[in-house]
Order: structure tokens, then C-alpha cells, then sequence
């Protein structure tokens, strides 16, 4: 009965907004035909998006959002209250001060221009910041468990500095609360588009409704290969100088900016689309920990995922590469700058000097010292597997069991097979206070289905890193038995200084 109430309100939230959009001029058409429109929310695909109304063609514009309609620090330091405060808190950032003016525009209530807009904004967020502990420790890899513990580390502390000038603006109490300015911040993070005079970004309405897809391969290519040509030049056409490697920092697509002659915030479609197909804008490369952190959702597939697995000290110093150059990619294989770095140290260090050009430019030095590359890289994800506590198997039991809990909302009808998940489900209940005396309590609030879904992200999140792990196993071995079926042609004997298996 809550969720139907819930879901009657949203409607009706939704219904209000897009009058209200189509009243301050956003428009999804070139025409004031309506035959015309491109696109329409909600779709019918599970997450709220847009859908396509007719076929539209790529590059075609299907949404145009004027100025004004934008949510910006500047637009909403129109409230002289506000914009004197600010003068008075010279050293928040940017984000800060969105933030601050979105919780006081939001206090506003019905009395703020946007408030059909923020009245349909989503209640609560998934992205790391808003983990609690168990879902942090669910995520089971340091880094990651570090990242999210830093998100919110940092949300803590921007809040902190802004409680002062949220006491002077007299916010209420529930709109001053960490609470609170988690969920700004959340809706900052995950809304925001780019706009050339502030770094915080703009809200924009309707704008704000397109889902994400990880830019298209064709897409992709085109602007790396652009962005990254300069680089490409002094490297050698080796079969690892994909671009992919080169390119996962330079670049953050999107298929819409703000134009000033149009005055307007302007959305093009990335590809050719069907009537009815949603239509996705690329908000740029993310590996799935990054959209966890500013979006709070992740990729099934998403060739632009990377885990990052512990090197000893001496890989990281004896090459230029930056650290975070040095990953495995969706498919398992090492990144180019990995297997540069590795080779390089596999190398004795009196012969480093004489193959470091040839290192850097991708190529293979040795078959032993590929060998012992590839043995130290399958030996390193092996052992960083066996240590994580639950197996992919269990992961995929668990999160099986995590959609039952949604479903049932009873976990005492669950059939909990194996004792590691009957353990890390009795963890999350006693955790969310539902073991009443070791009686599963029956009623599920909003609060706790949130956990639901984060703790299923987590999971999913540490299930997709281990598959990176074990495809990159394959690799390694698929690579070794390759050189054992082969005669050893390139091998300009470098014999490996380390003893892999030792
Ligand atoms: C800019 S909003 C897009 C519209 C959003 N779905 C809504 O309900 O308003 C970004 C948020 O949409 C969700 N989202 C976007 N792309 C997604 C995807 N491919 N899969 C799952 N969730 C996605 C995430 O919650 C993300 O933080």
C-alpha cells in the first residue's frame, strides 16, 4: 500500500514538472509540432529515462533546455539573501555553494520557481557517499572500501564547513542536516551537466532525464584516437597499443553542451535510435567504481571498467607510468603501461637502461620474461582471490538471494543454502535492526530498502572485480601456453630476475 501511495505521488510529481517544463520553454522538438517530438518520459525501461517518440537519427537534436529553466549557482544567487551569505564564505568551493543554494532553494518550497522540478527529484541516492558500513565493507577490496570511506570522509567535511552559513541563511534544522546534505550533494553528483562558467555544473531539467550508456565504440575511437594521436605517434603499432590504454583519463564525452548562441542547453542524439528505444547520453568513461561513487549505479558491461590489483613498490618506481595507468581491463588483459611497467622490471637492472625503449613501446622483450610477467600476474589475481572472503559463486548466490529479499520482503521464507550467505544475510539484519529476538521483523521501511540496494551494489560491484581477476587469469595462461607451443624466435635472452613461483 506504501509503495502504491509512493508511486501514485511520483506520477502526479512527474505530471506537474513536465507541464511546468513545456510552460518555461523546454522543448524536445525543433517544430512547435508535436508530431514532431523526440522524446518523452518516463520510459518503460526499468530506470526513469527517456524514451524515443519517433525514429530519430543521429545527430539530430532531441532536446533543447533555455537558460533560464537551468539551475545554477548563479541563477540562484538571484535570492539577495543568499548571494550576501556566500560574500561571506569566500573559501567554499564551487560544489559547496551549489549545494548550500539547492538545500535553500528546496527549503523554498512551493514559494521556489523550481518547485515542480525539485519535487520530482529522486528522495535517495545510492552513490558511495550515502554507505553505511556494512554496505562499505561489502564491497570487500581495499581500494574500493577506501574510496568509499573517502567519499564519505569528504561529504563529512564540506558539511561541516558550510554549517555556519546555512545557520545564517536560518535553514531549518532537517534541511541543515548531514542527511540533507548528503542528498544535495548526491543529486550535484549525479545530475549535474557541464557549463563553461561554473565548475560546479547546472541542474537542467528534463536534461537530467537521460540514462547513461558508456560511450559507443565508434565514438569512442573516433575522439580518442584524436585526443590521443599525439601520444600514439612515439609508440610503436603493437597489438597493446590499443587505445583504450592511452586514452581512459584524457577524455569525458557527452552528446550535449551548453551553446551560447542558442542560449540554451542543447542534446543531440549519439546514434541512430527506434521509436520507443531509450535514449542514452554518454556522461563519459567511468570504470563501475566511479559511477558507484558519483552516480551510484554500475555497468553490466562496461568496456571501460578496470580493477587495480596491489604491485610491489618496485614496479611503481621503475617506470614513468602514472599509478593509475597500471590496471586490468573488462577483458582480463593488463593495460598497455602495465605490461610496459612489468616487463621493464622483470628485466635485470643492468639491462633495464638498453630495453627501456623497447619496453615502452609495447613490445614483448623476451619469451621468459613474458613468461614470468604473465606467471607473477596469474599468481598475484589467484592469491588476491583466495584471500577475498566470499567466492564468485557465492557472490552470485547472494545477490540471487538479495532480489528474493526484495521480493518477498519476509528473508524468514527464504531458502538460505550455504552458510556464507546465511552469515552475510544475518549480518545485514542484525545490522538494520531487523532480528527482532532472532525473528525477522516483517516490515521493510523505505530506509531499509535502501541498504537492500546498496548492499546488492556492493556485491555486484566485488563480483564484476573478480571476474576482471579470472578472465585475467585466462589471459596469462592462454599467453604461457602459447609460448610452450612455441619456438622461442624473439627471445633476445633477458632472463627474468624474479622466480615467480619461487
Ligand atoms: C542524470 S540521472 C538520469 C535519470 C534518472 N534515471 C532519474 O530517475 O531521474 C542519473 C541517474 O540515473 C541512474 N542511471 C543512469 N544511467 C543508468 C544506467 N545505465 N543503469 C542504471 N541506472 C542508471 C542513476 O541512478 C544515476 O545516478
Amino acid at each position: 500500500m506504501e509503495e502504491e501511495e509512493e508511486e501514485e505521488e511520483e506520477e502526479a510529481n512527474l505530471k506537474s514538472f513536465l507541464e511546468w517544463a513545456a510552460a518555461v520553454g523546454i522543448s524536445d522538438s525543433q517544430s512547435s509540432d508535436q508530431s514532431e517530438k523526440s522524446t518523452r518520459p518516463p520510459s518503460s525501461l526499468g530506470q526513469r529515462g527517456l524514451a524515443a517518440v519517433r525514429d530519430l537519427r543521429k545527430g539530430e537534436l532531441i532536446l533543447k533546455v533555455p537558460k533560464h529553466a537551468l539551475m545554477t549557482s548563479e541563477s540562484l544567487m538571484e535570492d539577495r539573501a543568499l548571494s550576501a551569505a556566500v560574500r561571506n564564505y569566500p573559501s567554499l568551493s564551487p560544489t559547496q555553494i551549489l549545494n548550500v543554494a539547492l538545500l535553500r532553494e528546496a527549503a523554498k518550497g512551493k514559494s521556489s520557481l523550481w518547485f515542480p522540478y525539485l519535487k520530482q527529484l529522486p528522495r535517495r541516492y545510492d552513490t558511495l557517499a550515502s554507505f553505511g558500513q556494512f554496505e562499505t565493507q561489502a564491497l570487500q577490496v581495499d581500494d574500493a572500501i577506501w574510496t568509499a570511506e573517502r567519499a564519505v570522509g569528504r561529504a563529512e567535511l564540506e558539511w561541516r564547513s558550510a554549517i555556519a552559513i546555512m545557520g545564517e541563511l536560518e535553514l531549518k534544522p532537517h534541511f541543515r542536516s548531514f542527511k540533507a546534505w548528503l542528498w544535495a550533494s548526491a543529486t550535484i553528483s549525479s545530475r549535474t551537466l557541464h557549463v563553461p562558467w561554473d565548475d560546479a555544473g547546472c541542474l537542467c531539467p528534463v536534461g537530467d532525464f537521460f540514462n547513461y550508456s558508456a560511450p559507443g565504440e565508434e565514438q569512442f575511437e573516433s575522439e580518442v584516437l584524436r585526443s590521443a594521436s599525439s601520444l600514439c605517434r612515439s609508440w610503436d603499432a603493437t597489438e597493446e597499443s590499443d587505445a583504450e590504454d592511452i586514452s581512459a583519463n584524457l577524455l569525458r564525452l557527452t552528446d550535449g553542451g551548453y551553446e551560447e548562441e542558442v542560449g540554451a542547453y542543447c542534446f543531440y542524439a549519439n546514434r541512430n535510435y527506434r521509436k520507443e528505444e531509450q535514449v542514452l547520453l554518454s556522461y563519459g568513461t567511468y570504470t563501475n567504481l566511479e559511477l558507484l561513487e558519483h552516480y551510484g549505479f554500475l555497468l553490466d558491461e562496461n568496456p571501460n571498467d578496470k580493477a587495480f590489483i596491489a604491485l610491489v613498490p618496485d614496479i611503481y618506481s621503475s617506470c614513468s607510468w602514472p599509478k593509475d595507468s597500471l590496471y586490468i581491463q573488462q577483458s582480463g588483459k593488463p593495460s598497455f603501461a602495465m605490461l610496459c611497467a612489468m616487463r621493464l622490471w622483470a628485466t635485470p637492472m643492468n639491462q633495464r637502461k638498453s630495453f627501456g625503449h623497447l619496453a615502452y613501446s609495447g613490445s614483448q622483450l623476451s619469451t621468459a620474461n613474458e613468461t614470468s610477467v604473465m606467471q607473477w600476474i596469474a599468481k598475484n589475481c589467484h592469491l588476491i582471490l583466495e584471500n577475498l572472503s566470499t567466492t564468485i559463486e557465492e557472490d552470485f548466490s547472494l545477490l540471487q538471494t538479495i532480489d528474493k529479499m526484495h521480493e518477498c520482503h519476509a528473508p524468514m521464507e527464504l531458502e538460505l543454502g550455504q552458510s556464507t550467505i546465511r552469515g552475510q544475510v544475518h549480518a545485514f539484519l542484525e545490522t538494520n535492526g531487523l532480528l527482532n529476538g532472532g525473528v525477522v521483523a516483517l516490515h521493510w521501511s523505505g530506509r531499509t530498502r535502501g541498504s537492500v540496494d546498496r548492499w546488492k551494489l556492493a556485491v555486484q560491484w566485488r563480483l564484476k572485480y573478480k571476474q576482471i581477476l579470472l578472465h585475467c587469469i585466462s589471459y596469462c595462461n592462454g599467453r604461457i601456453r602459447q609460448f610452450t607451443s612455441q619456438d622461442d624466435s624473439t627471445n633476445r635472452s633477458i632472463r627474468p630476475q624474479f622466480e615467480p613461483f619461487g
